[in-house]
């Protein structure tokens, strides 16, 4: 079955409810690059790693509240072993507190079809709201790159913006290495596609081996963003949005390219392409 535009537009997506503490944060902080210098005591937090300070590292908002591998099912009309993940962006509208209980709502916010043999664009939305409080605490959304469906008969926008580099020098730049297990870590955050575990899955989809997921290599831009712009304070992260331009491959290092008006990329340093680009972060005043 195809796509039909209006049945994926009104998708019901289930509210997902999930309880998260401290263990569920340091494992996110670690699937993200967070600990390796183990001397900086500021990513402390983010690892639970101090018993008096626990912190939730701003980009797990990514995780919370996920609805699943949702695209895979066959009711969608999506070819779920040619998506991948295109943009992504993240608000922190209040402090993602330590432990809470919370609800996740995603729903389809946008469908582009950009023609036979060009693929199509699903835009989508994520609001996580504190089940206690009902306190808004982030908002997601993301761009999946439907490279199997173009031609679908949709429409053709409105397509999101991308925002543009400046094209000087970068102001700071944050390396991180990715670990050859990282995706087999990273699954355990609430995405378990093949893609990024079984090779014979990732051939089928055209790659030479299993690709890191996109969320953990913008978790690792968040890290940077968070270590560079906000001196690892999580109550200074207001947003952040990127387009995913390359696959990296796990076990690759990172390189994030900031500049001080918040304009960001991520390179993957062994083969020099730019994995992460048209990157954007706000600090929470200028939201
Ligand atoms: C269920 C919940 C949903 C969650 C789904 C996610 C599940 C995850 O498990 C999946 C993943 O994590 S996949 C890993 C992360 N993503 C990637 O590695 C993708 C990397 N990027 C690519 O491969 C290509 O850029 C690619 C393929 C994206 C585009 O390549 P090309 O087709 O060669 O593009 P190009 O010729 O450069 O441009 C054609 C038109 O497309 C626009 N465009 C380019 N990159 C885009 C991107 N990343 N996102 C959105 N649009 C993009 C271009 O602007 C161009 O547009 P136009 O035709 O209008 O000029």
């Amino acid at each position: 079955m195809p796509i039909q535009y209006d049945h994926l537009m009104g998708y019901d997506i289930p509210e997902t409810r999930q309880t998260y503490g401290a263990e569920d944060l340091a494992r996110f902080g670690l699937t993200v690059g967070m600990g390796q210098d183990p001397l900086d005591m500021r990513q402390l937090p983010y690892v639970g790693a101090l018993a008096d300070d626990t912190r939730a590292m701003p980009a797990i908002a990514n995780i919370l509240g996920h609805p699943g591998f949702w695209l895979g099912n066959p009711d969608t009309g999506v070819d779920a072993l040619k998506l991948v993940h295109g943009e992504h962006g993240i608000t922190i509208h209040n402090t993602i507190p330590p432990e809470a209980t919370i609800i996740g709502k995603t729903r389809v916010t946008g469908l582009v079809d950009k023609g036979e043999g060009r693929g199509a664009l699903l835009y989508y939305e994520k609001h996580i709201r504190d089940a206690g409080t009902d306190q808004h605490l982030a908002t997601c959304r993301g761009t999946t790159f439907l490279r199997g469906d173009g031609g679908f008969g949709g429409p053709s926008g409105p397509i999101r913006q991308a925002h543009t580099l400046p094209e000087s020098a970068p102001d700071h730049v944050f390396d991180t290495p990715t670990r050859p297990e990282q995706a087999l870590y990273y699954r355990w955050n609430a995405d378990p596609n093949p893609l990024h575990l079984d090779p014979r899955v990732a051939a089928k989809a055209g790659f030479d081996r299993p690709i890191l997921h996109g969320l953990c290599s913008f978790g690792f831009a968040a890290h940077a963003l968070l270590a560079v712009l906000c001196d690892y304070d999580a109550e200074r992260f207001g947003a952040m949005d990127a387009r995913f331009t390359a696959v990296v491959y796990p076990g690759e290092t990172l390189r994030t390219e900031i500049w001080n008006d918040g304009s960001f990329r991520t390179k993957v340093v062994e083969r020099d392409v730019v994995a992460i680009g048209n990157g954007l972060f706000k600090r929470k005043e200028a939201l």
